[in-house]
């Protein structure tokens, strides 16, 4: 049986505790993780501390930039592994991870060390008092030892978006993946050790949140930041542990993400659009849509379109040619995605599409599929429509004017992203400019350039990593002032 081993100061180490990897497909059991109890999170952070002293901390930025555009040529060298890997961890459709999870694990490598050797610092020079003169010139030094705490829907994407900038800033880095998809985190220990990473740099405790490796490793005080994507109600727990030693968080949270539908957009690219945003990754994306709002005089007429759309979907493992939807992570996630499927009923919502369970052939019988799922008809103080669902769904709701749709779009405590469809390029701006989220998409959905600043407003995270934003948080700006 697969067995995944942590990653300690360069070398994968087991431990007596393990529990079972599954597949979300079929629930076969893939492997068994080994958990990382309070000693060898320790040690992972320890050796992540002489890391800095060591080798990596005096090495030049040029040689750091050649070793992290090596990490990302061994990604690419190695895609089949890390594509079957994350396939199994996840379910998801092999087209999915093999054009957006596995090339933008690797991208994160290269992207941030380029940043690295392009960014400048500031200089002023300034008048002093007696007439003389002094310059200031910034300096940036790595913050530390980083604690990577990552979530299950997109493991490498998400995991090296911020491990990558992190090493690029000279940081060393604990990663603790999520108990569902230990499987490329491991892996990417592999290539470390094989482009000469030194020991220490990057290393991998397995586990679970409370009273396991993530709890020990962000209450652990050799920690000097911690980066966390996740639910906000975690988000809560580990502000709490940074709060000791006055240690900084970048955090990623949940959204309840509103999609903007005027009646003179395009109406096929808007239907295609939020197709994608309620139901790729079968929902699971921070920055899918789950609350549709569609100016009235189309209203019916997206509805249907939608519908259609939603229900020509093809569900099915993998590896089958034109799946477009995989299962849920997890059979407790799934029953929280049918409890909502279940309040949504209870609540007075016409079921425009799916609400239940697809019947699925012999061992998917196993797996944790859903049906894509359209909701009309509810209040705004319905709970599919306040709470984050996680899962492959969306309530449609009529709007007659801009002022109206800004205002039901900004009733939430979440603001990560919107996406907004229209020809009218007036009326996107001033809808992008009132919305309170992180990220406004215009026309599209998911169009990331990773120099461009990400994160939540409100209860959706703390900070904006992406291009030299990243660089705030993995590095400390020191202001060195000559007296001339
Ligand atoms: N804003 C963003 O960029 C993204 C946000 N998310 C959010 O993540 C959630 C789904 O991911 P999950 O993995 O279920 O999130 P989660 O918060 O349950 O777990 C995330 C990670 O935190 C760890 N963890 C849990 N409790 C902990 C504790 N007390 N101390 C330290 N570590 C702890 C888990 O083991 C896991 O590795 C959704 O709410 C989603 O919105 C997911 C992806 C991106
Ligand atoms: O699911 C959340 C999510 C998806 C993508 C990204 S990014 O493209 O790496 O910025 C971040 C969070």
């Amino acid at each position: 049986m697969k067995q995944f081993l942590n990653y300690i100061n360069g070398e994968f180490v087991a431990t007596d505790t393990t529990f079972e990897n599954c597949a979300p497909a079929d629930n076969h059991v893939i492997g068994l993780v080994h958990e990382a109890g309070a000693a060898e999170v320790d040690a992972a952070v320890r050796a992540a501390r002489a890391a800095l002293k060591g080798d990596w901390g005096r090495m030049s930025v040029a040689r750091r930039v050649e070793l992290l555009h090596a990490v990302a040529d061994e990604i690419i060298r190695r895609s089949d592994e890390f594509l079957e890997a994350e396939i199994a961890d996840t379910g998801k459709p092999r087209s999915l991870a093999s054009h957006i999870d596995i090339p933008r694990g690797a991208a994160n490598f290269k992207v941030f060390a380029d940043i690295i050797k392009n960014v400048p610092t500031e200089t002023f020079e300034m008048a002093t008092p007696d007439g003389g003169q002094a310059l200031n010139y910034a300096i940036r030094s790595p913050l530390g030892v980083i604690g990577v705490v990552c979530p299950w829907n997109l493991p490498l994407l998400l995991m090296t978006w911020k491990v990558g900038p992190a090493l690029a800033c000279g940081n060393t880095v604990v990663v603790k993946p999520s108990e569902e998809t230990p499987a490329t985190a491991t892996l990417l220990g592999e290539v470390m050790s094989k482009v000469g990473i030194p020991p220490g740099v990057y290393n991998v405790v397995h586990g679970f949140g409370p009273n396991s490796a993530g709890e020990f490793l962000t209450q652990h005080p050799g920690v000097n930041g911690i980066t966390f994507t996740g639910e906000t109600r975690t988000g809560e727990a580990i502000m709490a542990a940074a709060a000791k030693g006055v240690r900084p968080v970048s955090f990623e949270l949940g959204g309840k993400n509103a999609g903007i539908v005027f009646a003179d957009c395009d109406f096929d690219k808007a239907v295609a659009g939020i197709t994608r945003s309620a139901f790729e990754n079968c929902g699971q994306v921070c920055l899918g849509t789950e609350r549709v709002y569609v100016q009235r005089p189309i209203f019916d007429k997206f509805v249907a379109a939608l519908k259609a759309k939603a229900e020509g979907l093809k569900i099915g493992p993998s590896n089958e040619a034109g799946v477009n939807l995989g299962p849920l992570i997890s059979a407790e996630h799934k029953q929280k995605v049918l409890s909502y499927f279940d309040k949504a009923r209870a609540e007075g919502a016409t079921v425009v599409a799916g609400g239940g369970v697809p019947a699925m052939p012999g061992e998917l019988g196993h797996g944790h599929w859903v049906q894509p799922t359209i909701w009309t008809g509810l209040p705004e103080t319905a709970s599919v429509v306040r709470e984050e669902v996680f899962g492959p769904c969306c309530h449609i709701a009529p709007f007659d004017t801009e002022e109206e749709v800004i205002a039901l779009a900004n009733a939430t405590d979440y603001g990560l992203a919107t996406t907004v469809w229209t020809e009218n390029l007036g009326c996107a701006h001033r809808v992008a400019k009132q919305v309170e989220v992180g990220i406004c998409w215009i026309n599209s959905w998911f169009l990331r350039d990773l120099r461009t600043a990400f994160g939540g407003a409100k209860g959706s995270g703390i900070g904006r990593e992406g291009g030299v934003h990243s660089l705030e948080f993995y590095t400390e700006l020191r202001n060195v002032c000559i007296k001339l």
